[in-house]
Formats: C-alpha cells, sequence, structure tokens
C-alpha cells in the first residue's frame, strides 16, 4: 500500500475550511452590511457617492463582506443602462506611500484594459496622479477601488484625499472614483491626517470581533460540508468557537482550528474528530504562531533574541537586562551589524514579551540596587535555534549556541 492514500473517512471536501472559500452567505453580519449597502447605493442612483472606510481586526469578515456585496452590485448595476461599473481591487500589502498605491493602481486599470505596466519609480507623485486620473477618466462611470490593507501607507496619505476629490476638483470628468478602504489598524485612523479624516468619518464600518455564538453560526455550514455524516463530535464546533472568541473573535483562526483539527483525526486514522484533537490543533497552531513571530522579526530583533538564546544554552536565565545587552553588543560586534541603544534592545525585548516568546520578570532590589528586569525564554530553545539557523546571518552564533545547549544538556 502506498504513503498517501486518499481520505474517505474524514473529509467529504475540505475546500469550505480553505482561505479561499467563498461562503454562499455572510452570516452575522446583517447590520454591517445593511450599512455596507446603504453606502453603496448612491452608485446605482448615479449620485456621488463617498469613500468607505472599514475597521475590523483581522479574520471579521471584512474581505468577505466586501467581495459579497462588490459582487451583488456589479450584478445589480447590469439592470441598468445608466449606470457604469467597474472595481479594482490593490492589496497594500507591500506598499507603503501614496506614491507606490497610485502606480499600482494604475498598473491594474492598464492591464485590464491591455496596456502595457508603467515603471513601478522615476515620477514625482503629482505625475503618477495624472497618469491615475487620465486612467481613471478613461473607464468613466464609477470606479470603486478597494484599497485592502490600506493602513500600510502609514503617514502618506495624500491619495485618500485628492481621488475622492478628482472629479470636484476638474482633475477626472468622466470618472467618479470611489475609495473602499479596509484596514485592521485603529491606530491609522487616528494618526490620518485631519483633512482625510474629515472626509472619512462618514461612511465608516466597523467589524467587531465575533463571539462564541457568531462563530459557531459561521463555522456550521462549512462543517457541515466539509465532514462525513457523523464524523464531527458535537463538542467539536463549539469548542472551535470557543477557543477562537476567547483569544482573537477571529472566524479565521475558527475556521483554521476546525481544519487542523479534521486533519489531526485524519493522522490518527480515526472516524471521529473530538474535542481532544481541537485542544491539540489549538496547540499546534499556537506554536506556528510563535515560529512566525520570531521569523518575522527584524534583524536587531533577531540579535537579541540570539543574545537571550546563549544565555539560556549556558543556563544563565533569567538574564538581567545589563548583561543581555552586553551579550547582544557582541554578537553584533560578530555579525558585524550596527548596535542600537540599551534602552532599544529594551524595547525589542517587550515586543517579544507581547509576542509570547520570552518571559520577563520586575525585581525590586530596594535603595541599592534599585529596579530592574530580568528575562528568558518562554519557548523552547530548540525552535528559537530552528528559527536562527534558518535566518540569513546568524547560522554561526546559532550553532555556537546550540553546541554549548548540548554541553549543558539543554537541548
Ligand atoms: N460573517 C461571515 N460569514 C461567513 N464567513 C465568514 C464571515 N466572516 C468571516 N468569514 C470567513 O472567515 C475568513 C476570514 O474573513 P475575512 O478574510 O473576510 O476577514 P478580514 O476581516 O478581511 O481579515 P484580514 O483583516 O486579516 O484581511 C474567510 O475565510 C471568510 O470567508
Amino acid at each position: 500500500m502506498g504513503m498517501f492514500q486518499r481520505d474517505r473517512q474524514v473529509f467529504a471536501d475540505a475546500e469550505p475550511l480553505d482561505d479561499s472559500y467563498e461562503p454562499e452567505d455572510i452570516r452575522e453580519r446583517d447590520e454591517e452590511l445593511e450599512k455596507y449597502k446603504r453606502a453603496l447605493q448612491p452608485i446605482i442612483d448615479n449620485r456621488p457617492t463617498s469613500n468607505i472606510f472599514l475597521y475590523g481586526k483581522t479574520g471579521t469578515g471584512k474581505t468577505v463582506a466586501t467581495k459579497f456585496m462588490l459582487s451583488h452590485l456589479e450584478n445589480d448595476a447590469t439592470e441598468y443602462d445608466d449606470v457604469e461599473l467597474s472595481t479594482v481591487w490593490v492589496s497594500c500589502e507591500n506598499l507603503s506611500s501614496s506614491y507606490q498605491v497610485a502606480v499600482t493602481l494604475v498598473n491594474e486599470l492598464r492591464e485590464s484594459k491591455g496596456k502595457d505596466r508603467i515603471s513601478t519609480t522615476g515620477y514625482s507623485q503629482q505625475r503618477v496622479f495624472d497618469i491615475l486620473y487620465e486612467e481613471l477618466d478613461e473607464f468613466g462611470g464609477t470606479v470603486v477601488i478597494v484599497l485592502d490593507e490600506i493602513d500600510n501607507i502609514g503617514h502618506s496619505d495624500d491619495i485618500l484625499y485628492g481621488l475622492p476629490r478628482a472629479r470636484s476638483n476638474g482633475y477626472v470628468e468622466d470618472v467618479r472614483p470611489v475609495i473602499v478602504g479596509i484596514s485592521n489598524d485603529f491606530q491609522f485612523r487616528e494618526n490620518l491626517s485631519p483633512k482625510v479624516k474629515d472626509t472619512l468619518a462618514e461612511k465608516e464600518i466597523l467589524f467587531p470581533p465575533y463571539d462564541a455564538n457568531q462563530l459557531r453560526s459561521i463555522l456550521n455550514p462549512r462543517a457541515e460540508k466539509a465532514f462525513h455524516d457523523d464524523v464531527l463530535n458535537d463538542d467539536v464546533v463549539p469548542l472551535c468557537a470557543a477557543f477562537a472568541a476567547q483569544d482573537t473573535g477571529s472566524a479565521r483562526q475558527a475556521i483554521r482550528l476546525l481544519r487542523e483539527a479534521g486533519e489531526l483525526a485524519q493522522a490518527d486514522d480515526t472516524e471521529a474528530v473530538t474535542e481532544d484533537h481541537v485542544r491539540d490543533a489549538q496547540d499546534e497552531l499556537e506554536k506556528n504562531q510563535l515560529y512566525e513571530g520570531m521569523q518575522e522579526l527584524t534583524t536587531q530583533g533577531h540579535a537579541v533574541l540570539c543574545a537571550l538564546a546563549y544565555h539560556q544554552a549556558i543556563g544563565e536565565v533569567p538574564v538581567r537586562s545589563r548583561d543581555l545587552y552586553q551579550r547582544y553588543v557582541k554578537i553584533c560586534e560578530r555579525l558585524d551589524a550596527d548596535n542600537v541603544s540599551e534602552r532599544r534592545v529594551r524595547d525589542h525585548l517587550s515586543d517579544m514579551n507581547m509576542l509570547g516568546l520570552i518571559s520577563v520578570y520586575e525585581r525590586n532590589e530596594g535603595l541599592s540596587a534599585g529596579r530592574y528586569h530580568e528575562y528568558e525564554l518562554n519557548v523552547p530553545l530548540k525552535a528559537v535555534l530552528e528559527v536562527l539557523l534558518s535566518t540569513n546571518r546568524f547560522e554561526e552564533p546559532a550553532n555556537i549556541i546550540q553546541s554549548a545547549a548540548d554541553d549543558n544538556n539543554l537541548l
């Protein structure tokens, strides 16, 4: 018998548990969808339409709701001969300024008309905006521009001011651009320039985290499709919903948990997904999250982590920030990297503490020694070394730490 065989026991159709799956209906978001509908209605009425901004933490349904509304809008717009509608979706994940967003947008618009892309550098911002207006004008009607993860542009928010006013300012004549901004960073809104904030305030839609009941209702139809009959124990969906609700309130997290539990049951070669599978899945996903958190640290973050791993490997933990800093400086010297101040290192440590990677203890030795902090890893040293060994530049120090940990039987 081969190593891989098609599963016939657990999953009937795993697609509903996939990230890209588009559900038939959006659950538990009636109020938000109603608000969304009202905000988009002027497009069908051929009236000026305001920008729309969606805020909410990750996995709260902003993207799925937008896809759902736009697909209805596009469909219903075809009923009216005098409504001309186009939509364009730009993910701003790797775009850190209005300039970059504008260039990407220009290229999306040009590509959809079969034109060549323009260069991503070398223009002034005003020139790129002018090109954007020209391209938009060619479309005519209403162009809905979805800017997903718009918070990446930070303070460089000119595009949010310029685009909505392009028509009233006479930059475009034939088109009405409407921006739908999506963000999971609440701070972004606060930090917008006052002129932008003013125009956005009216049509904001907040997507709050889901509670356990809502997550259950989102999971149920997917679970029914994804699993064979009678495979899921009754507690499984409620437990996935409860874990995700307690942690982030994210539907994505709840769905992943359910899928992971199913996969663990599959690996066990059983015909039932049980509560234990969900608990194991939760552990597994938490581990992955920590691993990703470590991988995503900056070079400085990795250097600080490396210094702490060193102290862990020689059994000198919890370690005082002073000693940790000295080790960090030595590691930077070895890597031929610049080092940052002790204060910045403490900031990095506090970020790592928030990610759950390390533990911090506050000590108070009275007047003589004063207050200070001590640190130790909150994740297995082995996992930290795995990340460092696979990170450019850190291979050599990680190997040294590994030998030290081996000598001390700490792996
Ligand atoms: N109300 C809902 N009904 C059905 N499925 C939902 C609902 N909310 C979220 N989902 C599902 O949960 C997953 C995450 O949702 P979505 O991508 O829309 O979240 P998001 O708020 O856009 O997150 P992010 O900010 O990380 O992009 C998707 O698989 C989506 O289909």
